[in-house]
């Protein structure tokens, strides 16, 4: 793995992709199994309710960001905090930094914050830009997300995730679109973290077609109560998924249930299953969570009108 450089400077590997794509599973099963050895992680996620920090808590050395998109809005957050890491590298003895992007921010944004930052520029190399692509719905993403197109564009190392779940046909098809839009990035497949075969053979790849100026997706918070019932939430969640699907792009929340804290979530119109959250936070840094608030990341959403929803439906 990247260790500091011959430079002096601190290698920084990022790992970006799409709402959804699967990079905290990814990123927690390469914690798990040694990789990025002494690195500080850094996880930035859009909204300002953080849940990626609860799924990576075992990282030694984890850092919050959610003072919005770090190629964007939270671009000074993102340079405060890089500068940071750098006093303290030789101290704490970091080696590396890897940064977990949100769904929304675009990789090469990123190297141009450190680039254009000029203590960054002389005490981080970007090391490698890692974009994992959603096996089962990167190809619509693709076809509709200039941002995932420059996500696949950006990457030294393409990861196609949820690879035992998808059709090996439309696998393949997607890779063959991945290596169009990309010939020079590494491809490889994952299932949740472990590595997973690539398709066999040659495809023919996805025509993509001219895309129009889209609006942004933005975040949207929804309070459905501390104590909301699962099931309740789940059919709202469903039917919403049903008619707004294609706007309502990712849903992540923290629920209280008899059973202990949920973390539930959506990625497009596929509710996941749901995962039961430790008991306390006890080690887990940043913020903790805000059980019983969604955070729906999509276009067009009206949160009056959302809540509405959500209490007409009986929360
Ligand atoms: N079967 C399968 N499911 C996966 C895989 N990777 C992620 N998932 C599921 O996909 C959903 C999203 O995964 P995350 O790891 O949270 O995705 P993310 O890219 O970090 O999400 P954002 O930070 O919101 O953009 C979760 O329900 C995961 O359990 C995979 O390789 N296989």
């Amino acid at each position: 793995m990247t260790s500091a450089r011959a430079d002096g400077r601190l290698p920084l590997t990022i790992v970006g992709g799409f709402l959804g794509a699967g990079k905290s599973t990814w990123l927690r099963h390469q914690l798990s199994a040694g990789a990025f050895a002494d690195h500080a992680v850094v996880v930035n996620e859009a909204a300002e309710t953080p849940i990626d920090n609860l799924l990576l808590a075992r990282a030694r050395r984890l850092e919050t960001l959610a003072a919005g998109c770090a190629c964007c809005e939270g671009r000074a957050a993102l340079v405060a905090l890089l500068r940071g890491l750098c006093d303290r590298a030789w101290k704490d003895g970091i080696a590396g930094v890897v940064l977990e992007t949100s769904g929304l921010a675009d990789p090469a944004g990123i190297a141009a914050a450190v680039a254009g930052d000029p203590v960054l520029a002389r005490r981080i190399a970007i090391a490698r830009v890692i974009s994992l692509v959603d096996g089962l719905n990167g190809a619509l993403q693709l076809a509709a997300e200039s941002l995932a197109r420059a996500q696949a564009e950006a990457a030294d190392t393409l990861v196609l995730t949820k690879a035992g779940m998808a059709e090996q046909s439309a696998l393949a098809r997607l890779t063959a679109t991945l290596r169009r839009l990309n010939p020079v990035a590494e491809v490889v497949a994952t299932e949740r973290g472990a590595p997973a075969r690539l398709p066999d053979g040659a495809a023919a790849p996805y025509r993509l077609p001219e895309l129009a100026a889209a609006a942004p997706i933005r975040p949207r918070r929804l309070r459905i109560g501390a104590e909301a019932g699962w099931a309740a939430l789940s059919t709202w969640l469903s039917a919403l998924l049903v008619a707004r699907g294609d706007d309502v792009v990712r849903v992540k929340g923290v629920v209280a249930t008899p059973a202990g804290r949920l973390l539930i979530q959506s990625v497009r119109q596929r509710v996941q299953p749901p995962e039961i959250l430790p008991p306390d936070d006890a080690g887990v840094a940043g913020p903790p969570p805000e059980v019983g608030t969604l955070v729906l990341l999509g276009r067009g959403i009206d949160e009056d009108l959302l809540e509405r929803s959500w209490r007409r439906f009986g929360g």
